[in-house]
């Protein structure tokens, strides 16, 4: 099966993190994850994480760094979800393309429904492996 490749944000403000909760009736629809989408021809994934977080939340970002490469097998598709850690350089996010958008501590993420794809990047937030600040 054909690899989807995908770039998500882990966005840090203060501790809290950035979530987007998806539209329903798409793929995982209602679902909660981080902000991104897939990579199109001729594009880096790091253009595509900026497009994808000016498209879905009207924000720009700074240098992202490389978090996380998950691959999933979904029942339906094969994603590979590369996260990576950014914070807002310019605008506020609103949910322009997804349903709505929070910030929370990673020790509140378990109270939200996220595909399973996304478990290792939380377990890595709260477990505080993290050695961005
Ligand atoms: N953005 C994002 N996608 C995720 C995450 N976890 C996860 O399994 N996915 C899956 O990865 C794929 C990313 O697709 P997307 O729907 O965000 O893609 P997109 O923004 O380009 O949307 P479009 O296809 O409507 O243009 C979806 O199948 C989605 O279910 C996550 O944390 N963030
Ligand atoms: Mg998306």
């Amino acid at each position: 099966m054909e690899v989807i490749e995908v770039a998500a944000g882990i966005i840090a403000h203060e501790g809290r993190y950035l979530i987007a909760r998806r539209k329903a009736g798409v793929h995982l629809g209602g679902f909660w994850e981080f902000p991104g989408g897939k990579r199109e021809a001729g594009e880096t994934l790091e253009e595509c994480l900026r497009r994808e977080l000016w498209e879905e939340l009207n924000i720009r970002i700074g240098t992202p760094t490389p978090f996380q490469i998950v691959r999933h097998e979904y029942p339906e598709k094969v994603v590979e979800l590369h996260f990576f850690w950014c914070r807002i350089e310019t605008g506020t996010a609103v949910a322009l393309d997804c349903a709505e958008v929070r910030w929370v501590y990673p020790n509140e993420m378990a109270a939200f429904e996220f595909p399973q794809a996304d478990q290792p990047v939380i377990a890595a937030l709260r477990e505080k492996k993290v050695s961005f600040r």
